[in-house]
């Protein structure tokens, strides 16, 4: 073999494949990158896709007759697919006529990687590195925003840290982000991440938090969500049916919309602007009795104290430099949708009208707002659909994550010019990843669902092929993690433990009712946000309707 070669081309070639024996002293793994001369290309990049190891001399025979005792001589077989080369205008090319059996096969450099693939140019944001170099791996902030970008796993693979990391490079790079956070995920872009040194060198990055960047809205109120900056409330004035009927879409008989439609109607011809009491009192002149079922509904969304007549203006949700989470902790889930439809409508319209400059909005749990058909429905299917189609012209980006790809709208995720995706090993969710994207074949959804955790698949349309990519860790503190289930039960039994050794063993006499909890050790009255939570319950059970119980 020649020098530095890893291996070299044998039997029959292509010129979109062929195979190598691989070298005994200089092993090659499976996704490596390796590169041929070629007699009329030059240097070709290529891809290790399979590799197989099998020994002429230990046949079947052999090990009937026992264990190997001499395990040299055994041949390693490569199967690599071709990527191509650059030609002068910086197209990509592969080669016309096959390889030739008997050439050398080398490990490829960083630059011809680099180049072929597309990876690092003068883009602004970088994601991690490729997956076992150091090759650094970037993406260009303006096809990312203007093509949209999904982000696909199955729960607990990294989603939700991928898109903090992505998130950060957008703030980085000043670009405004409007953010659904069905579970309080995105609160904690706003402190500095405690990643160790090691892992922030290897990635040449600091920790870093995006403090008052950061703005956290609560549809429901400070006691529910602690965290949150400001209350989010939607226009209570002039509501048409269609959108007071998607709060509790199950709830609504056609009699029960008949009777809201005829109040509606009557109001629009009588006011200029008319508040859900307005409709309220005027379903109350209405003579038969389902009525009460329709005046129960519309109370429960009026005790939700989401509708305002000083809503918050849209313009402040989508600032230059800034980004805005609407942390929907602690909303049910028919307002949740409502209320995601109601934003990404006043949202795609600010941006036509141009009320607003050019951002992203990032949809988490996307399943659960622009669902596929058959699944389940929901009031922000269309707009989400028009955003995915019609965003770009008018410069409003979309980030859709999901843990269940294959019940996202198609429609959607058709539209995703980059593909960021972790771990899947749902069948039906491989098959609607793989049927969605260019360039995935059978190798890609395998490696799918081998991927381990902090390896995301990239594809997109500035990168020549799908890649694997090492995500970096966060510069911020990432907000999804998962709860140690044994850590309160750890705690509790060291502390038991404690006390034994210290303590003589308790008398068994019924507590005070005066003793401090347990859990606080306090003995004050209970906490202001506790006092408001009480409150909260007071108002008949409405409250939690519209919350939900996660209060
Ligand atoms: N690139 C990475 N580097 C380091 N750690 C990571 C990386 N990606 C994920 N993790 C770790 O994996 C854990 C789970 O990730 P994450 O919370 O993003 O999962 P998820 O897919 O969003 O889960 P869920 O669907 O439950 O929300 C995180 O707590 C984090 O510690």
């Amino acid at each position: 073999m020649s020098r530095g070669s890893v291996g070299v081309i044998f039997g029959e070639t292509g010129t979109l494949e062929f195979k190598f024996l691989v070298s005994e002293s200089t092993p090659v793994h499976r996704g490596e990158y390796v590169k041929a001369w070629h007699e009329s290309d030059g240097w070709i990049l290529a891809q290790v896709i399979l590799i197989k190891r099998y020994s002429e001399k230990y046949t079947l025979k052999e090990a009937k007759n026992g264990l190997r005792k001499d395990k040299s001589g055994d041949n390693i077989v490569a199967e690599a697919t071709v990527i191509g080369n650059r030609d002068s205008s910086g197209l990509l090319r592969a080669p016309t006529i096959p390889f030739s059996p008997g050439d050398p096969i080398y490990k490829a450099d960083d630059d011809l990687i680099n180049s072929v693939l597309g990876l690092s140019g003068k883009k602004d944001m970088n994601i991690g590195l490729l997956e076992g170099t150091d090759i650094p791996v970037n993406l260009s902030v303006n096809s990312l925003v203007q093509r949209h970008c999904s982000i696909l796993a199955k729960t607990g693979s990294g989603k939700s840290y991928t898109a903090g990391v992505v998130l950060e490079e957008l703030l980085d790079n000043n670009v405004p982000l409007l953010i659904i956070d069905p579970h309080s995920e995105y609160a904690s872009l706003k402190d500095p991440g405690s990643e160790k040194q090691g892992d922030l060198d290897k990635y040449n990055i600091s920790p870093k938090g995006y403090g008052s960047d950061i703005t956290i809205y609560t549809p429901a109120n400070k006691a529910i969500n602690p965290v949150a900056d400001e209350a989010f409330r939607l226009n209570g004035n002039n509501l048409t049916v269609k959108e007071l009927t998607s709060i509790f879409p199950e709830s609504y008989t056609s009699t029960h919309v008949g009777i809201l439609y005829e109040a509606v109607q009557k109001l629009r011809s009588e006011m200029d602007t008319y508040t859900i009491d307005d409709i309220i009192f005027e379903v109350g002149n209405d003579k038969s009795k389902a009525k009460w079922n329709v005046i129960n509904l519309l109370e429960s969304v009026r005790d939700s104290e989401i509708l305002s007549t000083t809503p918050t203006p849209i313009e402040d949700l989508l600032q230059k430099g800034k980004a805005s989470v609407i942390d929907l902790k602690g909303v049910s889930p028919d307002l949740q949708r409502m209320i995601v439809a109601e934003v990404c409508s006043s949202l795609f319209e600010a941006r036509k009208m141009d009320n607003v400059p050019p951002g992203m909005l990032v949809i988490e749990e996307a399943h659960n707002f622009a669902p596929e058909k058959g699944f389940s429905k929901s009031p922000s299917s269309e707009v989400l659909r028009n955003i995915a189609s019609e965003g770009r012209k008018f410069g409003l980006g979309m980030m859709v994550i999901s843990q269940r790809p294959a019940r996202v709208d198609k429609n959607v995720l058709s539209q995703c010019g980059t593909q960021i995706i972790m771990k899947v090993t749902n069948p039906n969710d491989l098959k609607s990843i793989s049927k969605g994207l260019e360039g995935v074949n059978s190798y890609v959804e395998d490696e799918l669902i081998r991927l381990p955790q902090g390896v995301s698949m990239l594809v997109s349309t500035d990168i020549e092929k799908p890649v694997l990519v090492d995500i970096r860790v966060r510069k911020s503190q990432h907000g999804g993690k998962s709860v140690n289930v044994l850590k309160g039960k750890q705690k509790k039994q060291k502390s038991k433990e404690t006390k034994q050794k210290q303590s003589p063993p308790p008398k068994k006499t019924p507590p005070e009712p005066s003793q401090p909890s347990a859990d606080t050790g306090s003995t004050s009255a209970p906490k202001q946000s506790e006092a408001s939570e009480q409150n909260s319950e007071d108002k008949g059970g409405l409250f939690k309707k519209i919350f939900g119980a996660n209060k």
